[in-house]
């Protein structure tokens, strides 16, 4: 009934691992549809979960895309007995993994599991994965997936990791996985305050799985369990995408308003309505308002607005000290995803969200594109927000 190889349950049971899913998987959530879980199903769910155990050492994992966020994910999988292989592009980076167990570009201060590999070979690390995560910064990934689409072999799960939306067709990772690897195929996606660097130290973290499919979310919340990461389910994958995509926006605002100097309670209120609007996009587009208060939505947001170490959050302070978008760009390593994201998000909101007035709903998630869009500075987007027509603090 899961995806394990080797699932205690499944094994004793009689059911072959590798018969794929059964009764207990969901309907396919499309935007629009409702996601709650009903009483019986959560309590199914729990007696699920208290069932699923893992044999690490017998799970093998394709990781594609040897970024920061890859690297860590390998780590806390790695670290638990799990062979990772890492998809990378570079021959010295796949050397220094093999041999010195050092990823040269991210987090080359951190010794990597020896369970963690490195190869430059797609199809055989596919070939051999139970799963196969997607590492990739959004607006890359269409084209990388594309390149290695048919080595994906049928029915091996499919988990993002990515957050955003793709600015040519305003799909989040939800929409254009099952548009370029097949929509039969089972998907997840891996959402939360999540940062590399912390969790390759091994400090505490959670995250959200979100999926359609029931079995796997729970095999994933597994895989992942250890002593310093929690992985909690949802099958909200509209409310998770969004929040993800969302978060790294208003993250760039919030910096804008520390790079401003603007204060305590400049920064909390921003970051509040950012995340009212983040509550009407997910209900808009069909997720659940509750998966807005979780890891995945405003967990993220505080995580990426308040804590240090946010790229998003770098780039905006940068913007609000006056410095030009071409030139913080261009001097980063790593992909700031909220960048190409806002305007995604603001042609979204324009071209799919239906209702009146909807600049005075979206102010913030706009408000950031038209200052990266070059139309308006930090300070006038600010004073924009000062200068509003009153309303009531409804979350609508
Ligand atoms: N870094 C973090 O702490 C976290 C990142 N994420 C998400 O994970 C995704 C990946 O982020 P990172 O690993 O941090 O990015 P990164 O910039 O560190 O690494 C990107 C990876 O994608 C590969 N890649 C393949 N084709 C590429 C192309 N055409 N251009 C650029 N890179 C290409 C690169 O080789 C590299 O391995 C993003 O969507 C990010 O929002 C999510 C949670 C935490
Ligand atoms: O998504 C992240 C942490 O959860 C990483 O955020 P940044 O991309 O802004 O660094």
């Amino acid at each position: 009934a899961c995806f394990m190889p080797f699932c205690t349950p499944c094994a004793t049971s009689g059911t072959t691992p590798t018969s794929g899913r059964l009764a207990t998987t969901l309907q396919p959530h499309a935007r629009g549809a409702g996601v709650a879980m009903t009483q019986a199903e959560r309590e199914e769910t729990l007696i699920l979960l208290a069932g699923r155990q893992v044999p690490a050492a017998n799970i093998k994992v394709a990781i594609y895309g040897g970024g920061n966020f890859g690297t860590a994910m390998a780590c806390v999988l790695g670290r638990k007995g799990v062979q990772a292989a890492l998809v990378v592009r570079k021959a010295a980076v796949c050397e220094q993994i093999n041999e010195h167990h050092i990823n040269p570009y991210y987090q080359s201060d951190l010794l990597l599991p020896k369970t963690v590999t490195a190869t430059l070979d797609p199809q055989t690390a596919f070939a051999d994965a139970d799963f196969i995560f997607h590492a990739i910064p959004v607006q890359y990934s269409r084209e990388s997936l594309l390149k290695v689409a048919h080595l994906i072999p049928p029915d091996v799960p499919v988990i993002s990791l990515s957050k955003g939306i793709e600015t040519s067709s305003l799909m989040m990772m939800s929409e254009l996985l099952p548009e370029v690897l097949g929509h039969d195929r089972p998907f997840a996606y891996i959402s939360g305050p999540s940062f590399a660097a912390e969790i390759v130290q091994g400090m505490a973290t959670a995250v959200t799985v979100a999926s359609t499919d029931r079995d796997l979310a729970l095999d994933l919340m597994a895989l992942f369990t250890s002593n310093n990461f929690r992985a909690l389910y949802t099958p909200d994958v509209v409310g998770v995408e969004v929040g993800g995509a969302v978060k790294n926006v208003i993250a760039i605002a919030a910096g804008m308003c520390e790079g401003l100097g603007l204060g305590t309670n400049a920064m909390a209120a921003l970051v509040t309505r950012g995340c009212a609007e983040m509550r009407r996009l997910v209900v808009s587009l069909g997720g659940e308002s509750a998966t807005v208060f979780g890891l995945s939505g405003v967990g993220d947001t505080f995580g990426t607005c308040f804590g240090p170490l946010s790229r998003n959050r770098m780039v905006g302070y940068r913007l609000g000290q006056g410095e030009a978008l071409e030139d913080i760009v261009s001097s980063m390593s790593e992909v700031a995803e909220g960048v190409a994201t806002s305007g995604a998000l603001a042609r979204l909101v324009r071209q799919q969200v239906k209702g009146y007035r909807r600049d005075l709903k979206y102010p913030i998630l706009l408000g950031v594109a038209k200052i990266l869009e070059g139309e308006l500075t930090p300070a006038e987007g600010l004073k924009n927000l000062m200068e509003m027509p009153l309303k009531l603090e409804d979350h609508w």
